[in-house]
């Protein structure tokens, strides 16, 4: 029996009543409803539409970042669920909704807002969500400063994410236990709450560090017990740190001579001791100095420039830094 592709097969719906006349230049998408496929039918998952896209931004993953191999796992896991999900409804066969409202849990740096943008692409292209939107929020987003005001602006946050992906950062400033007052447990009882009630219309992404996120899901068990899905994000170890840094230097158009590139792999090390060290955010913001540096130098130069002075960078820019001075402290 030949197999169907993926999407749902479709029967036109009696034409509707328009309230207005459309313009003739502006056709009209008619609304349609999915028909049931036969019991002894085929599917072929890979021949679906939103899977070619799914696929896509999956490779996208794999290729713009680098390392991450268990979070890349779990996103894949999380889209074949989506897609097992969308074939079963094909044959009638009802379930409730997957819940996906996750939590994000690894240092600074290590790609969960990168990785939220993603997901919530392949949410959207297998249709769990209507929108590639992500809204991030902090603690000040939602809690109010006086009584009365923290309702309105969570509810604000969560009417601004509708439809999308809710990304709550370091989500565990909302919990104070030391202050039973605080406003903060009024936003998460709302987000119990809504997270219910808006299941399959929003997704709430729950991240931060991974200690405080576990004392956080341990002191509100309620909210644990909605999120389902928990992903790790590991510190970047030095390899990964050169190659993103590679990556960053190659998707601006620059260029690491071999001295530059020695001189970067001596810096990271040095600048991974330090305090606030934020992994592939250190990186970024430390390629962003070096490029600063060879804006001066190339600006200093008492020669014409040609393309290639414009895309190097060089072991100087690189060693100007701070933390080679003799006696760096910062
Ligand atoms: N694996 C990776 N490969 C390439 N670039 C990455 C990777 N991880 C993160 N980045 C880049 O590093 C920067 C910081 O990433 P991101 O903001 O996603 O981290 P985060 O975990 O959300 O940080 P924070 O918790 O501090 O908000 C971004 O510019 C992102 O593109």
């Amino acid at each position: 029996m030949a197999s169907q592709g993926f999407g749902f097969p479709r029967q036109a719906a009696a034409r509707p009543h328009r309230l207005a006349p459309q313009r003739a230049e502006e056709p009209v998408e008619e609304p349609e409803t999915p028909v049931t496929l036969a019991d002894d039918a085929e599917l072929d998952l890979s021949a679906d539409e939103a899977a070619t896209r799914v696929e896509e931004t999956l490779a996208a993953l794999d290729a713009e970042l680098v390392g991450l191999a268990s979070v890349k796992r779990r996103v894949r896991e999380i889209a074949s669920l989506l897609q097992v999900d969308r074939a079963r409804s094909q044959f009638g066969l009802t379930s409730s909704k997957p819940t996906l409202h996750m939590s994000f849990t690894g240092g600074p740096g290590t790609g969960k807002t990168t990785v939220a943008m993603r997901m919530a692409a392949i949410l959207h292209a297998l249709g769990y969500i209507r929108a590639p939107r992500v809204h991030v929020v902090t603690r000040d987003d939602l809690v109010g400063q006086f009584i009365g005001h923290t309702a309105p602006k969570t509810k604000e946050a969560i009417a601004r994410a509708a439809g999308g992906v809710l990304f709550i950062d370091e989500a565990y400033y909302l919990f104070r236990p030391e202050n039973e007052r605080d406003y903060g447990q009024e936003v998460i009882e709302i987000l119990l709450t809504e997270m219910e009630n808006e299941r399959g219309n929003l997704v709430v992404i729950f991240a931060g560090y991974p200690d405080r996120m576990a004392t956080f899901f341990s002191a509100n068990p309620g909210l644990s017990s909605r999120v389902p899905h928990h992903i790790e994000f590991e510190d970047y170890d030095h390899a990964e740190l050169m190659q993103i840094a590679e990556l960053m230097v190659a998707e601006e158009n620059f260029r690491f001579d071999e001295e530059a590139r020695e001189a970067f792999a001596d810096y990271l090390t040095r600048r991974m001791q330090r305090p606030n060290f934020s992994n592939a955010r250190s990186v970024r913001n430390a390629i962003e100095r070096c490029r600063l540096r060879q804006a001066r130098r190339l600006v200093g130069l008492d020669r014409p420039l040609g393309k290639q002075d414009l895309i190097v960078i060089t072991a100087e820019d690189v060693r100007g830094s701070s933390l080679f001075a003799p006696a760096a402290d910062g």
